[in-house]
């Protein structure tokens, strides 16, 4: 993979440093964007503390934050890149306005993704004029140390823009997953929030507390998800025995097609999680806080294990 190509991040919050820093650790340059003074102000420290994180010291640090600099106008990042990243608020409206901007001032020939974790990249990018080269990159947080990226294609996308991104990810050290079709939630999130529906359900209909639910998935499959899909499991069980639980289960499982009123119930309290003190269930400041480090040490003890 071709090195020192000039990419752009637009938004430099929590997904935009991650992306910044990774691109510029596998040796690309990076122009990352922001409207608001205090993002621009503190990205370049929250990249060196997560570059801390993952373990590299104070000379590569100072070697991979050379490589990356900060602007606060869109046209300043992206009027040589070959690839843009936005990671901008998940707003409709303002992913379309930023994209239309980004396409006055890129070249013809970047390839533009946006890095939306639900919303389709037919609407996000469907006025623009070179259509081509849109496409979705769904990283999960944090970007630095989660491997996954999907690659989204549009019903438009040429299969080169997704080949390019598909090798510049790789050779940044990410996992890229091709998404064929433009659906809502990608691949991921759809996965994810099916067993969101029913941790909640659960909960909602008494058959047990919110704890019991998060007990249950840590001390079970939780524990060989990393290295075992449900579809690897299934044909590891045998499918005739997959059918067999299909039929004895599926039929009382949550199918609802919105969300649980008793969510909307939470956030109509203020229950709003770890930052209100109370979601499922209470937290203190410190318990939210211990949760926070107890996933990013198991996030990089993980690096050392996982392929
Ligand atoms: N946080 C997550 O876990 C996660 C995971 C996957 C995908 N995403 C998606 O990534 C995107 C960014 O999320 P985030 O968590 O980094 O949000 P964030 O709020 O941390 O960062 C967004 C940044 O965009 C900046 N911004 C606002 N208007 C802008 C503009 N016009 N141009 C450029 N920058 C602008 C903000 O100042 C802010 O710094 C969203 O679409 C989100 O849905 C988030």
């Amino acid at each position: 993979m071709q090195k020192n190509l000039q990419t752009a991040v637009i938004g430099a919050g929590l997904m935009g440093h991650g992306i910044a820093l990774t691109l510029a650790r596998a040796g690309q340059y990076v122009r990352i964007s922001d409207p608001t003074e205090e993002a621009r102000a503190s990205v370049a420290q929250r990249i060196s503390d997560s570059l801390k994180t993952l373990g590299e010291d104070e000379g590569a640090i100072t070697k991979i934050l050379k490589r990356i600099e900060i602007c606060s106008a869109i046209e300043t990042a992206v009027h040589d890149a070959d690839f843009v990243f936005e990671a901008a608020p998940e707003k409709m409206d303002l992913k379309r306005a930023i994209f239309a901007e980004i396409e006055q001032h890129a070249p013809q020939g970047a390839v533009l993704a946006s890095n939306t974790s639900v919303m389709p990249i037919t609407q996000i990018m469907g006025e623009l004029r070179h259509k081509a080269r849109a496409l979705g990159t769904h990283w999960w947080n944090p970007p630095h140390m989660i491997p996954l990226v999907e690659v989204v294609s549009t019903d438009w996308t040429d299969p080169k823009c997704a080949d390019a991104m598909m090798a510049l990810l790789t050779d940044a050290g990410k996992t890229p997953v091709r998404v064929n079709k433009d659906v809502p939630g990608f691949i991921g999130n759809r996965l994810q929030h099916a067993l969101w529906r029913e941790a909640v359900s659960l909960v909602e209909n008494g058959i047990c507390d919110a704890e019991a639910v998060d007990t249950v998935i840590k001390s079970s499959f939780g524990r060989r998800l990393a290295v075992l899909g449900p579809l690897e499991n299934a044909d590891l069980v045998g499918t005739d025995l997959t059918l067999d639980i299909h039929e004895n289960v599926l039929f009382d499982l949550e199918r609802r097609d919105a969300p649980s009123p008793y969510l909307a119930q939470l956030v109509e309290e203020g229950r709003l999680g770890m930052k209100s003190g109370e979601g499922f269930r209470k937290w203190t400041a410190q318990e939210a806080d211990d949760v926070r480090a107890r996933v990013a040490q198991h996030l990089t003890r993980l690096e050392g294990i996982l392929p």
